[in-house]
């Protein structure tokens, strides 16, 4: 069965986004790990899937390299505009998002931060402000549901390897139940934080859209930050806004690569 996609990226963030909405495309974890392959595959972070919805313009379906189906994606979801060419509401497994074309990329209404542990989720009641808990000299994150979980550490400068080192360790902490996105933040000012993400079921990403908000709302909780608040991944700047109470507006940028053709009962 011969099908279409297109190769995006949001800063480096890689995706294969395929439309089915004309053709439905059954898709599996062992099928979202095959394609998503980088050396048998055609390789990215995440694969997209994108089918009819009766609630919005279109329902997006996000697929992590390791094929776990998730509920949401920053890079990808400023990539669908691009992807349709016009302005978007998305229904997601996090509920509906506006996704906006603007110069280079899109504006995207990431909806509202949730914080209560079991909306994380966590394993047992906390404080998700300033967890009582820690991992070698990393402690005292903040936890953040941006329609996936967050964790957020703020500290100084980490380097790739070790960032890797302990995002594999905590993603799969039994404290997050559904596992969980590690980010190493670093306050640069009020209205700028340098951010590295192990991703689940990516492991480090250039860049994660999801961790930037969730990054940008844990640091203005904290009294750290004020929006809108530049986060600048190794892949490049994403702007976030956000005053408590509201919804996360997400600015940046949005790449289309190449369009491809492949058969997928070969994956
Ligand atoms: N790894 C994430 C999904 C992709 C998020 C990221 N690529 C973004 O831009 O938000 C998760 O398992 O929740």
């Amino acid at each position: 069965m011969n099908g279409r996609f297109s190769k995006m990226h949001g800063l480096g963030n890689d995706f294969v986004v395929i439309d089915a909405r004309e053709a439905p495309l059954p898709m599996s974890a062992g099928r979202a790990q095959a394609i998503a392959d980088r050396h048998a595959g055609i390789g990215c972070d995440q694969l997209i899937l994108i089918e009819p919805s009766d609630a919005a313009d279109v329902r997006m379906r996000i697929f992590n390299a390791d094929g776990s189906e998730v509920e949401a994606c920053g890079n990808a979801t400023r990539c669908i505009p691009l992807f349709l060419g016009q302005d978007v509401l998305i229904e997601t497994k996090a509920g509906l998002l506006n996704a906006r074309l603007a110069e280079g990329g899109a504006v995207v209404d990431m909806g509202q931060p949730h914080f209560e542990w079991d909306r994380i989720p966590l394993a047992y009641a906390m404080d998700t402000l300033t967890m009582p808990v820690g991992w070698e000299h990393l402690d005292a994150p903040s936890a953040v549901n941006i329609g996936n979980p967050h964790v957020v550490f703020f500290g100084g400068a980490i380097e790739m390897d070790e960032a890797a080192r302990l995002g594999a360790m905590i993603e799969t902490d039994p404290i997050f139940p559904e596992r969980v996105n590690v980010n190493f933040a670093q306050i640069l000012s009020p209205s700028h934080i340098r951010l590295i993400v192990w991703e689940r079921g990516a492991g480090l990403t250039r860049a994660c859209g999801t961790g930037a908000c969730a990054t940008a709302v844990a640091a203005i909780r904290r009294g750290l930050a004020k929006g809108p608040v530049t986060v600048s991944l190794p892949g490049g700047d994403l702007m976030i806004d956000w005053t408590p109470g509201g919804s996360i507006l997400m600015t940046g940028p949005a790449t289309h690569v190449f369009d491809g053709e492949a058969d997928w009962e070969r994956f």
